[in-house]
């Protein structure tokens, strides 16, 4: 198992910043809002300083006063007003943006080509489908406009103070100097620690569902001691970096805490001495004072968000990772021009450059029956997964008519070569939808028809007919009924070669003799490759290629190969006793 890829923090800075571009007039209107807001919040302490040095002054008039106060008044039901407004827009990008989020990643997970998404662990792409884009949903939704209001309220402030006294606006950095020392330290550790915490999550998620998925298996064997260890030791790690995070947190929001005071403290002692001086009016320390109260808010803010913004980064780094994998790609547009398979100088890896194909050629005549034997390891799935145009060859060439196998884009490939494994999944929908996958446009007599095909008799008696939904509370499909649905399928498809994996090797010898009936209904006039474990099928072709350690070693009609005296002859010899 190879575990996803995740996007590095460039990648990351890169995609939050194109998910703001694509919305960014209701950015601009956020920041427009609050600024606003952040202007109207401000004028309370000034004019409250003003009152103060009005009545100090004496040259207090109750109106003078009066109309002070009212203004304070205003501005308070401005700024509450504006920053709702601000709100509200941020929340309705906030939605939006949340949704491209979700939407991008189904369309990156739909694109993955098979062969990946059968060898990463399930737990992870559905941890990082769940709970990593629902973090970096709600972040989209509720921390990045709170962040952005946050941000322009502080900046606001700052400048406010500057504006009233600079002197008291460097003693009011000063004081705040520890926060970003302290957001440094946490920062520099937070993204390495959500990650492995977002990691151990996966392995959890990963350890349960497939204890779920083999629960008979576990039963039959006794494995429940086992599973429980596994279990243990996983939540033993999720709780490990669970901590860790929690320690970065509990050093980081006291530091903050007291951080606040300070410049507040800084202030009045620094302003009392330059009011006693007679350099600042009381009005202009008290403002000054009552504005480093405000600081707090959006801080506060800020430094809430910041938390959430660390985890959801990792989070975002690991939906992004989805990026990372190359998409199935179409590189023909052409149609074939006839059906005929080559293979050519074929080599295949499932890990980096080890590769379990070792240069095949061959070459299917439409319309034969070609059996592909050979020991256990051999290579003969992954070939067949190749000419199935389910995976691309690491170096070499397969193509169909001319064009390659795997570049064929999925309508028209279905129509040149499928591929029957003894997986058939029957999809929770109708029957109707669980059989259009393979022709979008068929009729439902053609559906029905292909049914009829494959000796699927129990699709007569459906309650309701095409629409009976399958699977959950819907109808279950035994074994052999799923296959024949799958068999259907390929009837559907009408693809002129079909590669069959251990078709029927699952089921059991009574349902196997039908379900090999209604194979042979559907391999009729096709090109069949038949990848055999009983050599029966091997002597009823019309040819054999025998594979070894990856390579091709043998090609011809049984009688050739059992004269010739090599490989094939001994496995024949053996088979036979
Ligand atoms: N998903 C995978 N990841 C890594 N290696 C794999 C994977 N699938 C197969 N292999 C390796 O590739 C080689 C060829 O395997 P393959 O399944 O194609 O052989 P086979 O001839 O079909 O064997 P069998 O008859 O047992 O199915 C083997 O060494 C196998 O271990």
């Amino acid at each position: 198992m190879t575990a996803l890829p995740i996007a590095g923090r460039a990648h990351v800075r890169r995609a939050a910043g194109r998910l703001i571009a694509d919305d960014r007039r209701a950015v601009v209107l956020m920041v427009l809002l609050n600024a606003l807001a952040a202007v109207a919040g401000l004028a309370g302490p000034w004019l409250l300083g003003r009152i103060i040095d009005t009545v100090t002054g004496g040259r207090a008039s109750v109106t003078a006063v009066d109309q002070l106060a009212l203004a304070i008044l205003l501005c308070t039901v401005a700024q509450i007003v504006l920053a709702r407004s601000a709100l509200a827009v941020g929340y309705r990008f906030g939605e939006r943006t949340a949704a491209r989020v979700r939407e991008r990643f189904l369309d990156r997970a739909l694109a993955l080509p098979a062969a990946v998404i059968e060898r990463v662990p399930a737990g992870d792409l559905t941890a990082r489908g769940t709970g990593d884009v629902g973090a970096v949903a709600s972040t989209m939704r509720d921390a990045i406009p709170e962040v952005l209001i946050a941000a322009v309220q502080a900046l606001f402030v700052l400048v406010a103070v500057f504006l009233l006294d600079p002197l008291l606006g460097g003693v009011a950095l000063l004081g705040l100097s520890a926060i970003p020392v302290a957001t440094r330290w946490y920062l520099r550790r937070a993204r390495t620690a959500y990650l492995a915490e977002g990691a151990a999550g996966s392995v959890l998620a990963d350890e349960l569902a497939s204890t779920i998925a083999g629960t008979r298996t576990v039963e039959a064997l006794g494995l429940q001691k086992r599973r429980l260890l596994v279990a243990d030791a996983a939540i033993a790690q999720a709780r490990r970096t669970r901590l860790r995070t929690l320690f970065l947190r509990s050093v980081l929001f006291p530091v903050v805490d007291v951080s606040y005071v300070v410049p507040v403290v800084a202030v009045l002692l620094v302003g009392g001495g330059l009011y006693i001086n007679g350099s600042l009016t009381l009005g202009a320390v008290a403002a000054c004072a009552l504005y480093l109260r405000q600081l707090a808010v959006p801080l506060d803010a800020i430094l809430i968000w910041l938390e959430q913004l660390q985890s959801s980064g990792a989070s975002f780094a690991r939906v992004e990772g989805l990026a990372a994998i190359p998409r199935a790609v179409v590189t023909e547009r052409t149609p074939p021009a006839d059906d005929r398979i080559e293979v050519r100088g074929v080599r295949y890896a499932y890990e980096g450059d080890r590769d379990v194909l070792h240069g095949v050629d061959l070459t299917v005549r439409p319309g034969e029956r070609l059996a592909l034997v050979g020991p256990s390891g051999a290579g003969k799935s992954t070939l067949g997964r190749l000419l199935a145009g389910v995976d691309r060859p690491r170096a070499g060439t397969l193509t169909v008519g001319g064009v390659a196998i795997a570049g064929l884009p999925p309508d028209l490939l279905r129509r040149q070569v499928v591929l029957v494994t003894q997986e058939h999944h029957v999809f929770r929908d109708a029957v109707r939808d669980n059989l259009t996958l393979a022709a979008p446009d068929a009729s439902d007599d053609d559906l029905r028809a292909a049914l009829a095909v494959v000796g699927a008799d129990w699709a007569d008696e459906l309650p309701d007919g095409l629409d009976t939904p399958l699977g959950g509370a819907g109808l279950t499909l035994n074994g052999a009924q799923a296959q024949q649905l799958a068999l259907a399928r390929v009837v559907l498809a009408d693809p002129h070669t079909v590669v069959l994996d251990e078709a029927t090797a699952l089921l059991d010898p009574t349902t196997a003799r039908a379900a090999e009936r209604s194979l042979a209904a559907v391999l009729h006039d096709r090109t069949v490759i038949a990848i055999a474990h009983r050599l029966q099928t091997a002597h009823d072709a019309d040819r054999v290629a025998v594979m070894a350690a990856g390579r091709l070693v043998e090609l011809g009609t049984h009688d050739e190969l059992v004269a010739a005296g090599g490989t094939y002859a001994d496995l024949w010899r053996t088979w036979h006793g």
